[in-house]
């Protein structure tokens, strides 16, 4: 899988160690930044990241701050970008069985680096259910 990833000040360090965890599962990553932890504003890396996953349907993003709700919120603002707070391995997995969700979110000052890897792991190993989920699906994206 092809990731694109940011975060804001408040996630760098989670997103060095998500960018290592993914290679050495074998995946690509493509780091959209920052990397400093001088102050900047969420919205303008959600951006990057959910633009970049428009373009590559094959890929899918990563977006931390430091809760993941801001992230999140910005995310969705993108139609065709489906962005998922994800707490744990559970909502991780139902983010993408049930909601085919194709941007997970998370906090790195609500998750540490051990339950970050749950999540991504449970990301990894779940892919869209289809069947009744699709017609939700389709509503969603039908919302202007
Ligand atoms: O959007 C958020 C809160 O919902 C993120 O957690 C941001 O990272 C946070 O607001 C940044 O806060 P800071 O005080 O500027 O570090």
């Amino acid at each position: 899988m092809k990731f694109y990833i940011a975060t804001d000040h408040a996630g760098l360090d989670l997103k060095d160690f998500t960018v290592e965890l993914l290679k050495q599962k074998g995946h690509e990553v493509i780091d959209l930044g920052p990397f400093s932890k001088t102050r900047v504003d969420y919205p303008d890396f959600a951006i990057k990241v959910c633009q970049a996953v428009l373009a590559d349907k094959e890929s899918q993003g990563i977006l931390i701050c430091g809760s993941g709700i801001g992230m999140s919120m910005a995310a969705n603002r993108l139609s065709g970008i489906r962005a998922a707070l994800c707490h744990d391995a559970y909502t991780a997995m139902v983010a993408r069985g049930h909601n085919d969700a194709n941007v997970l979110c998370f906090g790195e000052r609500v998750v540490g680096n051990g339950v970050a890897e749950s999540i991504i792991d449970s990301w990894l190993a779940s892919s869209f259910d289809g069947g009744r989920h699709c017609g939700r699906v389709e509503k969603i994206e039908a919302i202007k």
